[in-house]
């Protein structure tokens, strides 16, 4: 659904723009000053030294940033105050690997509520194309409507800046909350002074404040309708990172505005302007000189490219082209004289952002190769020092099975009955024979080469040989609705394919299938076998990004393995091995009724909620407002 184009390979300047060496460089010699007065020259040795003597001076040492070939870039700093506390949350944090930055999951105990209690409380905005309940149509969504509660339940003041999309439908009523702060702004940019609106709504601990503007009124998704992606985009999302960067200096919510001190999380390549704003158009002239920003990447498959010419519409200075400049390899011009210069905002974010944040650990590491990196894959090596994987956590009120008003019956792990009735409610309102005994397999999604569509076309006349049935929920490719609805044609009495985007048939089939099916090609979190876990159906997946963090195999012969798994993970991303994972799934639902068991109440148990995620955040912030903001 995201408009902008899908990369396959993409080149991009030299190692890399020099804005991204300058920024290492200032980060180094502000901490030096910090540190008590060192010079480059003097080596980390001599530096600790004098740390060590200057104990009541402004700062202390933490740890030694160094790149690929051992050269000190920077050093961590932290204030003396308060170091202790600091040191019982960082360590948690760190210490399996202490030579990265990446975030480890905290221990269980580190998750209660005291030591969960955050030290300093900040002005967060998050931006973001869709949050739900609001707007939705995909993963980012989820995030970006449960994120913010969490953050704010800990203690932060909160602003979510999304677009106000209205679509004449009756979808629209989800606005509905939100009042007109009758505070009309301009914002300069494709050629002129465009003006905007914000609307508010002020709901669990969160400022949520819709951007409203006539570009995002009309019928379809946030980033399409049934004539294909909106044409334009690129003014649309411009328009949502300059007015989400106006917003906490004009609004005066709860009577007093956020002020220049924030936190900006940039969601994806929509929002990825608000970094090389903060830099390029505010800092220039004193303002927001405190403030921070984190990219959060949820899909690096969609940058945000467009012609180079279209630079000049942004309302950037024209001499920080160098930070949005992307050049497609040869291979990729259309043309003999295509030049191959373009636009790229998620690669000007990932340059610019203080701190770059995704969705999975393994994600990642997998966006630092050639294979997963979508071109960026350089960049961002050269940028891992500033890179960590926070996993997704759920919205544990919305998905659970105990009190969930979509579903035919509710359940729980301590009373598994109800899952046969949902099962066979499902079974019915389908219109699939009603066998309870039958194993039930579902997948829901976009319908895109993402989430492996093509895996499951190739393998279904195999698997419609086994005793099975098999439900898709999904939307997007019309190649994919139209293969869904002939396939359901032949196989009539095991095969149902739903078309369309429809949130309570998403919790039936979660609640009513035993097995989830996500043959993901690349995922970074994934989302749906998380609720599926929570449902007590049991994930098959490929062994990729998010879902090998988050589901652990089942090897019913590995008896310390065993406790843990949660599903079945395949590799590679075959026919072969994806009906292999299936046939032990099945076999084991079949046969082995107390293994099944097991695995449906380990998923259930298991913790999901956003706490550990906000946790890590908040450890990233404190990262992020430690050195100097990038200008
Ligand atoms: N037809 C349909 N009807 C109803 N509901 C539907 C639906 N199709 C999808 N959904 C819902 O949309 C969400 C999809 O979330 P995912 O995380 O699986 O994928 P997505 O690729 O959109 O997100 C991206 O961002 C998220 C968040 O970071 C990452 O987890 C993910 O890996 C990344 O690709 C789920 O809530 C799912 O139930």
């Amino acid at each position: 659904f995201n408009n902008s184009r899908s990369i396959r390979q993409l080149r991009f300047p030299s190692l890399l723009n020099s804005k991204t060496r300058n920024a290492n460089l200032r980060s180094f010699s502000g901490n030096l000053q910090g540190g008590g007065g060192a010079t480059s020259q003097d080596g980390p040795f001599a530096f600790e030294d004098q740390v060590s003597h200057h104990k009541d001076d402004r700062a202390l040492v933490l740890a030694r940033e160094t790149d690929d070939f051992g050269y000190l870039v920077g050093f961590r700093l932290l204030p003396n105050s308060g170091l202790e506390e600091f040191m019982n949350v960082s360590h948690s944090i760190t210490e399996e690997d202490s030579s990265s930055d990446e975030v480890e999951k905290p221990k269980v105990e580190d998750t209660e509520e005291e030591e969960a209690k955050t030290r300093v409380s900040h002005n967060i905005v998050v931006v973001t194309s869709e949050a739900a309940p609001y707007s939705k149509t995909g993963g980012l969504a989820d995030v970006c409507g449960s994120l913010p509660i969490a953050l704010a339940s800990r203690g932060h003041r909160v602003m979510v800046v999304t677009p106000r999309y209205i679509h004449g439908t009756s979808e629209d009523l989800k606005f509905a909350g939100a009042v007109d702060l009758d505070q009309s702004t301009k914002v300069f940019c494709f050629g002129g002074a465009q003006e905007i609106g914000f609307y508010h709504e002020y709901r669990e601990g969160v400022d949520w404040v819709f951007v409203d503007h006539p570009s995002f009124h009309r019928p379809g998704n946030p980033y399409g309708d049934k004539f294909g992606t909106f044409g334009d985009n690129q003014f649309r999302f411009t328009l949502l990172c300059h007015a989400a960067c106006e917003a906490p200096l004009v609004l005066p919510l709860g009577g007093f505005s956020y002020g220049e001190k924030c936190l900006f999380l940039a969601n994806d390549w929509h929002a990825s302007l608000v970094p090389i704003l903060l830099a390029a158009k505010y800092r220039p002239h004193g303002v927001y000189k405190d403030a921070r920003s984190i990219l959060v990447i949820h899909n690096i498959a969609h940058q945000g490219v467009e012609p180079a010419i279209t630079y000049r519409n942004l309302g950037l200075p024209s001499e920080w082209y160098g930070a949005l400049e992307w050049v497609f390899p040869t291979w990729a011009r259309t043309h003999a004289l295509d030049t191959g210069e373009a636009v790229n905002f998620l690669k000007g974010a990932v340059v610019t952002a203080d701190r770059i944040v995704t969705v999975s650990k393994g994600y990642s590491w997998e966006i630092t190769t050639s294979e997963g990196g979508c071109g960026l894959h350089d960049l961002l090596s050269s940028r891992k020092s500033i890179l960590s994987g926070i996993t997704n956590g759920i919205d544990v009120t919305e998905w659970d099975p105990s009190c969930d008003k979509h579903i035919a019956c509710n359940y729980s792990a301590d009373d598994l009955s109800g899952k046969a009735e949902c099962k066979i409610s499902l079974q019915k309102e389908l219109g699939l024979p009603m066998r309870p005994d039958c194993p039930m397999i579902g997948f829901i999604g976009r319908l895109d080469y993402q989430k492996g569509i093509d895996l499951i076309r190739l393998a279904m006349p195999e698997l419609m040989e086994a005793d099975v049935q098999f439900v898709m929920l999904g939307s997007g490719n019309p190649i994919y609705e139209d293969w869904m609805r002939a396939t359901e044609s032949i196989y009539k009495d095991k095969f149902r394919g739903w078309v369309g985007f429809n949130v309570p048939i998403s919790h039936k089939i979660t609640a009513g299938c035993d097995i989830l099916l996500m043959p993901s090609a690349f995922e970074p979190c994934g989302l749906n076998q998380l609720y599926a876990m929570r449902y007590g159906t049991i994930p098959v997946v490929h062994e990729t990004g998010g879902l090998r963090d988050t589901v652990h195999n089942f090897n019913p012969y590995a008896e310390e393995s065993r406790a843990e798994s949660t599903g079945w993970t395949f590799s590679p991303l075959t026919k072969e091995s994806m009906l292999a994972a299936l046939r032990y799934a099945i076999q084991t639902y079949n046969e082995y009724k107390s293994s099944w068991e097991g695995l449906m109440i380990r998923g259930m148990t298991r913790d999901y909620t956003w706490v550990n995620a906000a946790t890590q955040y908040e450890q990233v912030i404190e990262w992020a407002f430690t050195d100097p903001p990038y200008c």
